[in-house]
C-alpha cells in the first residue's frame, strides 16, 4: 500500500491540467529533421499524453485546458471524445491563438529531439476564472504539468486549481515536465515550480528537472536531499527518473525504492516519461504499493518508446501485464 489516501466515491479518478497540442513525428527515421519529408500527426502535449494513457488504462479521466479554434483544436477534441476523456472543461480560445506543435526528429533510437512551436499558444491562455471548483472536487487526483506555469494567465489558473484541490482533499501529482523553450529565466522557473511543488503530494521528474527546480542550492542535488526537502512540505512520494538507469522513489515514511528498466527495441526515446506517469498514477489508484507502481510505469514506458507515437502508443492493462510477464519469462530463461 502506498502512503497516499485517495478520496472515494468521486466521478473521476484523474483530471489532468495543461497543454493539448499536436505531435508531428518524422516518418523518415534515423535522419535529421533537415532531411525529413513527411510526418505523422498525433495528439500530444505531456499532460494530454498522460490523460490518454490514464484513459487507455480505464481510469475515469477528465481534462482542464484550452485549445485553439482551429482544425488542430477540433482534431484534439474529437480524439478526447473517442477516448472517453471528459473535455467539458477544455475551453476554446476566441482570440486567434494557435495550437502548440512539436516536430520530432528521430536521428537514432538514442538521439531524438523535439522542435516546439509554442508562440501564442492557446493552452497558456487558460484563465483562473475558467477553473471550476465544482469540477475539481469531483476527482480523486489532479495532475498538473510544469509547463503550464510558464506564463500568465495559465500560471494563475494552475494555482487556482491547486487551491481547490487542497480544499477538497484531491491528491495532486506534479509532473515537472520542464521545457526550457517556454521560460524566460532559471530564477523565474525555479520560483514558480517551487511555489507549486509545495502544494503537491507526488512529484515525478528527472534528476535534471529537480535540479532546475531546486535552483539556488535548495539541496545538494542528491536524490536523498531532494526527497528530504520536499517531505518538509506537502509531498508524500518523490519519483526521480534516470532514463536508461531506471527510476528511484522515496516515500514520506522513510522508505525508498529503485526500479530498473525493461529491455525494449527503442524506436524513439520521448514519451517514456508520460507513459511512466500515467501507469504509475493508475497503479496507486488501484491501491498498489509504490514499488509495483514503478514497475508498471517502467513497463509502460518501455512499450511506448518502442513505437512511433506517444499518445496513440499508450498501452492497455492487458498490454502492460503481458509485457511484464514476457520480460520476466525471458529473464528466467537467461539465468
Ligand atoms: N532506453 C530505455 N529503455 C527502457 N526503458 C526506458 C528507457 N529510457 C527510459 N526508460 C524508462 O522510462 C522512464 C522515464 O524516462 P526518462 O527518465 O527519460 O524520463 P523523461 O525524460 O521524462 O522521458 P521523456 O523522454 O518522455 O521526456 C525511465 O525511468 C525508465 O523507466
Ligand atoms: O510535451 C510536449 O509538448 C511534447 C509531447 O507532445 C511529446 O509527445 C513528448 O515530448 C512526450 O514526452
Amino acid at each position: 500500500m502506498s502512503s497516499l489516501t485517495f478520496p472515494s466515491d468521486r466521478p473521476y479518478d484523474l483530471i489532468c491540467l495543461g497543454r493539448l497540442c499536436i505531435d508531428l513525428n518524422a516518418n523518415e527515421i534515423n535522419r535529421p529533421m533537415e532531411k525529413t519529408q513527411s510526418f505523422t500527426k498525433y495528439v500530444g502535449g505531456s499532460p494530454a499524453n498522460i490523460a490518454i494513457g490514464a484513459a487507455r488504462l480505464q481510469l475515469k479521466t477528465g481534462f482542464i485546458g484550452k485549445i485553439a479554434d482551429d482544425p488542430h483544436g477540433r482534431f484534439i477534441r474529437q480524439y478526447l471524445t473517442q477516448h472517453q476523456i471528459d473535455h467539458s472543461q477544455v475551453r476554446i480560445d476566441q482570440t486567434g491563438a494557435v495550437t502548440g506543435l512539436s516536430f520530432t526528429e528521430i536521428k537514432s533510437p538514442e538521439d531524438c529531439s523535439i522542435v516546439m512551436y509554442r508562440d501564442h499558444v492557446a493552452d497558456l491562455l487558460l484563465h483562473s476564472d475558467e477553473i471550476s471548483e465544482d469540477y475539481i472536487k469531483q476527482t480523486k487526483a489532479l495532475l498538473i504539468s510544469g509547463t503550464a506555469l510558464a506564463q500568465s494567465p495559465s500560471r494563475e489558473a494552475v494555482f487556482t486549481a491547486l487551491h481547490y484541490a487542497r480544499k477538497h482533499q484531491v491528491v495532486v501529482f506534479f509532473d515537472l515536465d520542464y521545457r526550457p523553450y517556454t521560460w524566460r529565466s532559471d530564477a523565474e522557473t525555479a520560483i514558480y515550480y517551487q511555489l507549486a511543488a509545495e502544494k503537491c503530494d507526488v512529484m515525478i521528474g528527472t534528476r535534471e528537472e529537480f535540479d532546475m527546480m531546486e535552483h539556488l542550492e535548495l539541496t545538494d542535488g542528491s536524490n536523498e536531499e531532494t526527497a528530504k526537502y520536499w517531505f518538509a512540505h506537502q509531498a508524500q512520494i518523490i519519483v526521480i527518473k534516470h532514463g536508461q538507469a531506471g527510476s528511484v522513489s522515496y516515500t514520506r515514511d522513510g522508505k525508498h525504492f529503485s526500479s530498473t528498466i525493461f529491455p525494449t527495441k527503442v524506436l524513439k526515446t520521448f514519451g517514456a516519461g508520460d507513459a511512466y506517469a500515467s501507469a504509475f498514477i493508475y497503479s496507486l489508484l488501484q491501491g498498489w504499493d509504490v514499488e509495483t507502481a514503478m514497475e508498471y510505469g517502467s513497463a509502460s514506458a518501455a512499450i511506448v518508446i518502442s513505437k512511433h507515437s506517444c499518445s496513440d502508443a499508450m498501452p492497455t492493462t492487458f498490454e502492460i501485464d503481458h509485457f511484464i510477464k514476457m520480460a520476466k519469462h525471458e529473464k528466467e530463461h537467461q539465468l
